[in-house]
């Protein structure tokens, strides 16, 4: 890998104007102990940075580029949407359209309404549960990341569990009083939570399969015993499908494990690539939302109709028949090359992988919650994404996320990825 000069005199820049640098930690690239890498251009499965140095990539810009980058179909509705203009406060015919696109495919969504990020999609999501219940405290799971909105800041995965922040000042304690963890995949703990606080919980919101302490998917009937007993007490289950959405499926987590939760969040794939998140449920539960009901929740940019667009045109490219055996293909084939070489090599690693999501966990135990994430070799982490990095291969920089693989990824680009695997847990076997 040639040099990244540049880079690390734009990180330095960037340092002092924007605080760490970068616009979001996870960008950091702190857990690998190495400066970001500026990007100047992405195309197919591939992207370029700004010292002229090509790598394929994993990280999909954290889930939406499912079409790989700059899709020429994308591309051409953006530059039409441009000459109408980019913005205009009022309704587009665009938002229905996608609107009804996702109920197409969510049968437990009848309405949406389009937000800016995952973050609001969540928020207001909480809020709606909370509004629509009477009931003010949330549960979530360990581990689960939903954005950076306050309630849900409490023992989450992604760039917090990075960077070990287990919370964060600025969060009032009442705040997060209201909001009671459990471990992830544990019936248990949830059951007891419920014992104690059941008429009290206005929800329950998870990612049903994670993707931000890395991949895990639940176990057998662990979504259905959440489904019951949500519904026994009267309280929301909403799945944040911001990344699972038009990713595993068509229909997200919830199709693939057939379980209708009451709310549904999405943002990156329905974005294609440009701001965006959703909420999404029946209608007598969205209906609760202003103008129609009490639960107030607005935006400037919602339904933005560049966003729209992007989005709509990246949900048609996914409605074709075969999208997503194809998408699974690619992962089969990438699953079967790096686990034949954890084997070959001996070497103390667990793959996990969900449809197109994916994770190298750096353990010889299987990974099934946060505490099997934490107890990682995070070290051992940190010098397999370099020696990835190192041979073209850009990987998400942290142990607590989730790899992606889109549709631009060809059999040759797999190949190179495996045997590139080979060679980082070959080196780094030796020193072991
Ligand atoms: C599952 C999940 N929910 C919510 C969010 C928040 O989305 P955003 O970063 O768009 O605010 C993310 C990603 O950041 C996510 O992966
Ligand atoms: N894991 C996060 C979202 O999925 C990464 C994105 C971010 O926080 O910048």
């Amino acid at each position: 890998m040639s040099k990244r000069k540049k880079s690390t005199t734009a990180f330095k820049k960037a340092n002092k104007f924007i605080p760490g640098g970068v616009n979001s930690p996870a960008r950091a690239f702190s857990a690998v102990e190495m400066d970001p890498i500026f990007i100047e251009k992405g195309e197919g499965a591939y992207l370029y940075d700004i010292d002229g140095n090509q790598y394929l990539e994993y990280v999909n810009s954290w889930g939406p580029m499912i079409l790989g980058y700059n899709p020429p179909q994308v591309i051409e509705e953006l530059e039409k949407q441009l000459q109408l203009g980019t913005s205009f406060g009022a309704p587009t015919e665009v938002e229905t359209e996608i609107a009804e696109l996702i109920t197409e495919f969510y049968p437990a969504v009848d309405k949406v309404r389009m937000v800016n990020s995952g973050t609001e999609a969540t928020m207001s999501a909480i809020r709606l549960a909370r509004g629509y219940t009477g009931r003010d405290k949330i549960v979530k799971l360990e581990g689960c990341y939903h954005g950076h909105g306050d309630s849900l800041l409490v023992d989450a995965g992604s760039g917090l569990a990075t960077l070990g922040i287990k919370g964060s000042p600025g969060v009032t304690e009442n705040t997060a009083r209201e909001t009671i963890v459990a471990p992830y995949n544990d019936q248990k703990a949830v059951a007891e939570i419920f014992n104690k606080y059941g008429s009290e919980i206005a929800g329950i919101i998870l990612e049903p399969v994670t993707g931000n302490m890395g991949v895990i998917a639940p176990q057998r009937g662990y979504l259905e015993f959440l489904r019951e007993i949500t519904y026994k007490n009267g309280s929301l289950l909403i799945f944040d499908e911001v990344m699972t959405g038009f990713r595993l499926s068509r229909g997200g987590a919830q199709e693939l494990y057939a379980i209708e939760p009451d709310l549904s969040t999405f943002g990156k794939i329905i974005g294609g690539g440009m701001p965006v998140g959703a909420y999404a449920g029946k209608k007598e539960i969205m209906d609760y939302v202003a103008p129609l009901g009490p639960v107030y929740q607005a935006g400037t940019l919602s339904g933005n109709p560049m966003a729209m667009q992007a989005g709509l045109t990246t949900l048609k490219a996914l409605k074709k028949e075969d999208v997503y055996l194809e998408l699974e293909k690619k992962g089969q084939k990438l699953e079967a090359g790096i686990k034949k070489n954890i084997e070959e090599l001996n070497f103390p690693a667990y793959f996990n992988r969900v449809g197109s999501m994916f994770t190298l966990f750096f353990t010889d135990k299987e990974v099934q919650n946060y505490q099997d994430v934490k107890e990682c070799d995070l070290d051992l982490f940190a010098a397999y994404f370099k020696e990835m990095i190192n041979q073209g291969i850009y990987l998400p920089p942290s142990q607590f996320e989730a790899n992606f693989i889109s549709l631009a990824l060809t059999d040759s680009d797999l190949d190179k990825t495996i045997t590139a695997n080979y060679k980082a847990l070959n080196k780094l076997k030796a020193e072991l």
